[in-house]
């Protein structure tokens, strides 16, 4: 069959347009990828040497998945000669080959958040700045939105009310920080992500000719996701495309979910400005889910005011309804997604592969993956902790990193003590030190400049032979191979040998992921790649994109698991069956968004994204308490769920009055557990205890979900036991006084000083807080 009838004609029609400016806005689902992947296949097809096609993607592993896609779909090797990759990823290619027109090493090495966090707390401390004033995170992301914006040092010092530095209490050295941050980046030969679009704004601006060498070389140029777009990024396709115009971007204004990072759904408004003559294309059949959540998912979107109005519509089937489950807490919460996963893969003999659990924030994987590991079911986290931010791996890397680049500050700083080797705090202030009077990286100090440093004999042997053994590292970096030269900085540095002698269970974890690591470099230096040209790669090769490398770009999409990630890591995927979990007020929508519509109006997007991953099912949970930064807070379910059209969701209840419900996890695989193991749960788990009642059994294939056991409200917590001044007992917290009660009943607060844990303001009508006399 010829590809082209593959599409439907509006699809086709955007496919078949390859040459000048056109953009195509569509709703989720609706084959917006899809046409971009047909899109190159046709180019090709047509003549076009892959080698001019320039294609942005979100992930790298987006950009695999279409790679393969198109090779399926012309045949043959070609198409893994195809620019394409993320913003970062590309451009951190070219930079390494033009970088020394920037007075940067090719080598430069890409320091991460964590790399550039560590770096301005260095830099905080030694500018004596009041850290708790200057939070690391909040210094970062300011300087981060400068980046983005292309606001240097100096166009952020004299326009320091555009950055509205001034309404921020005080903070007016912001701008210091960037510059001495800016400078110690140089110094160190590193640029942090935001460096990578910066610095190719740069070259683009400064060196015509090398903007004319990348307007020929890329021909066609292609975006997905490009309601995502910051402004950097913009401005670098927009340079790329203007000698051919051939611009193809593709995008959903209701899925612009980067707001917060600078993304700008403006780029999507102004492309009719920059390209008069564009082609617009819309889609709107939906091919992903049924027609339930595309009508629930237009719900809700249809209530954001700031939008392009579309019409999405779907042939697929009606499927189930909306389900919607309520948990007493974050843990029981795990349990049902678990359990209900398990019943449902059993019941319907569904691979693990085909269940997704969504969440807004990192942190809430926890519970999820207690409960999965309980019950057997493989799953896999994309994001969060990932596996290139554990601190072993990125040790070794840092090694690697100084090896390659030994002016790396934040390398140098990680290893040159470890394993230890003698060479303490003070030295390494003293070199701080000199390294800033000198102007000079900590490298050039212990390389060049060891005698005019106040350190005794024994301390400057030490650094000598720190300095010999990398520099003989570096030696070698040409002569071998990438996977011998890795495996022999990881012996002979003695890092192997300490993570082999520590024989705990996480010394044993560690040392198996470095043995990880270095499978990955093995593999990669037989991975025969078309650009060594049949050579085996260098270690630097392999450095070149390591730190932009996140979990999802490990290629293990074989494995039949479970996979948990954030709705923002979810974007562009698609999953049978989707949990949505924490529908929360102050989770989800998040609290900081609540004061700001258009805010409000990002986390509604946010939820269109989620909804829109679901093929066939799509459930919805929220708990009426969750631990969040070690506290147990009450929770109300989110106002989302209320504004999906209710024709197509569980009917709601009574939302409010969540507990007068009365069922159970009948037919949980861990009946009579227990919700878990830990004390802390076992704890929140007696609190909760309630009379013995018979917990019915739910089918399992109910359409209503199962509910948590209901507790009674009718406890001493009853209004009037309690009143300021009297003295109770909490379950956790243990005895307390009351020092003031306000609200009505049912929802009157206790404001108590525990001695165990200080002040806490509780609702009296889940507290069960017990009068003393
Ligand atoms: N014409 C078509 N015929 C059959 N399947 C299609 C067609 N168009 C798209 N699909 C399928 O529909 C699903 C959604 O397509 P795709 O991922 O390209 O949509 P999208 O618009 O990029 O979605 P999102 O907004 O979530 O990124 C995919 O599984 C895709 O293969
Ligand atoms: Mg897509």
């Amino acid at each position: 069959m010829d590809y082209l009838d593959q599409l439907n004609p509006a699809q086709r029609a955007a496919v078949e347009h390859t040459e000048g400016p056109c953009m195509v806005i569509a709703g989720a689902g609706s084959g917006k990828t899809r046409v971009l992947t047909y899109r190159i296949a046709h180019l090709i097809n047509k003549g076009v040497d892959p080698f001019n096609i320039l294609s942005l993607t979100f992930t790298n592993k987006a950009a695999r998945e279409m790679k393969e896609r198109i090779s399926k779909v012309i045949g043959g090797t070609e198409a893994r000669n195809i620019w394409m990759g993320t913003f970062h990823s590309i451009f951190a290619r070219i930079l390494r080959v033009e970088a020394e027109k920037l007075n940067y090493p090719s080598n430069f090495s890409i320091y991460d958040s964590a790399d550039s966090k560590s770096l301005l707390k260095s830099i905080v401390k030694e500018m004596a700045l009041d850290d708790k004033l200057y939070k690391v995170g909040f210094v970062q992301s300011r300087i981060s939105k400068a980046k983005n914006n292309l606001i240097s040092p100096k166009a952020y010092r004299e326009n320091a009310e555009i950055m509205g530095d001034d309404e921020m209490s005080g903070r007016t050295k912001i701008v210091e920080i960037y510059y001495e941050y800016n400078l110690r980046l140089f110094k160190s030969g590193a640029m942090d992500f935001d460096d990578l679009l910066y610095k190719t704004n740069v070259l683009l601006r400064d060196f015509p000719e090398v903007l004319h060498k990348y307007q020929h070389k890329f021909k066609y140029l292609l975006v997905d996701e490009y309601q995502d777009t910051n402004f950097s990024q913009y401005l670098i396709v927009k340079k790329l495309a203007a000698l051919n115009e051939n611009l193809c971007v593709v995008g959903d204004d209701a899925q612009s979910i980067y707001g917060f990072r600078g993304a700008n759904i403006q780029n999507i408004l102004n492309f009719k400005n920059d390209y008069p003559d564009y082609k617009l294309f819309k889609l709107e059949q939906n091919y992903r889910s049924t027609k339930t959540i595309v009508a629930a998912a237009n719900s809700v979107i249809g209530k954001n005011r700031d939008q392009i109005k579309k019409k999405v519509w779907t042939d697929n089937v009606d499927g189930d309804i909306i389900r919607v489950s309520r948990s007493l807490s974050d843990n029981e919460e795990g349990l049902f997604v678990a359990n209900d996963i398990f019943t449902d893969r059993n019941n319907n003999q569904l691979s693990n592969k085909s269940f997704a659990i969504l969440y807004r924030t990192n942190s809430q994987s926890r519970a999820m993956e207690e409960a999965l590991r309980k019950i057997n079911i493989p799953y896999r986290i994309y994001g969060g902790q990932s596996f290139y931010q554990r601190k072993e791996i990125k040790d070794l890397l840092a090694y690697y990193r100084l090896t390659a680049n030994p002016k790396d500050e934040e390398s140098l700083k990680r290893v040159i003590n470890y394993p230890a080797r003698g060479i303490g705090k003070t030295t390494l202030e003293k070199i701080t030190i000199a390294a800033a009077e000198n102007q000079s990286s900590l490298w050039e100090v212990i390389s060049y400049g060891l005698n005019t440093l106040q350190v005794n004999s024994g301390t400057k042997q030490k650094l000598a032979d720190f300095v010999t053994m990398i520099r003989s590292f570096g030696a070698q970096l040409q002569s071998l191979d990438a996977f011998s030269m890795a495996e022999h900085i990881a012996k002979s540095t003695g890092l192997l040998r300490e993570l082999y002698a520590d024989k705990t269970p996480e010394g044993l974890t560690r040392f198996e992921n470095i043995q990880e690591l270095l499978n990955g470099i093995k593999e990669f230096s037989e991975s025969n790649l078309p650009e060594f040209n049949g050579e085996k790669p260098h270690l630097t090769d392999f450095l070149v994109d390591v730190a932009l490398l996140t979990d999802a770009d490990q290629n293990d999409d074989d494995d039949d698991k479970v996979s948990l990630m954030t709705i923002h890591a979810s974007k562009g995927l698609e999953f049978p069956h989707v949990y949505i979990v924490g529908m929360e007020e102050n989770l989800f929508p998040s609290q900081l968004s609540l004061s700001d519509r258009s805010e409000l109006e990002e986390e509604r997007r946010l939820f269109y994204v989620a909804l829109t991953r679901a093929e066939k099912k799509t459930t919805l949970t929220y708990a009426l308490s969750r631990y969040r930064y070690g506290t147990l807070n009450h929770s109300e379910p989110s106002r989302f769920i209320e504004e999906i059209d209710p024709q197509f969701i569980e009917a709601p209840e009574k939302l409010e009055t969540p507990f007068e419900r009365d069922s159970g996890f009948g037919a949980t695989p861990w009946k009579g557990m227990g919700s878990s193991g830990d004390s802390r749960n076992f704890q929140r788990k007696e609190k909760y205890e309630r009379p013995a009642s018979p917990a019915p059994t739910v089918p399992p294939n109910l359409k209503r979900v199962s509910q948590v056991p209901n507790i009674s409200t009718a406890n001493a917590t009853a209004a009037g036991t309690i009143v300021a001044g009297s003295q109770v007992v909490h379950a956790k917290f243990g005895k307390g006084k009351v020092l003031n009660v306000e609200g009505e009943s049912p929802n009157e607060k206790a404001t108590v000083f525990f001695p165990s844990v200080g002040q806490k303001q509780l609702l009296l009508k889940f507290a069960k807080l017990t009068p003393v006399a």
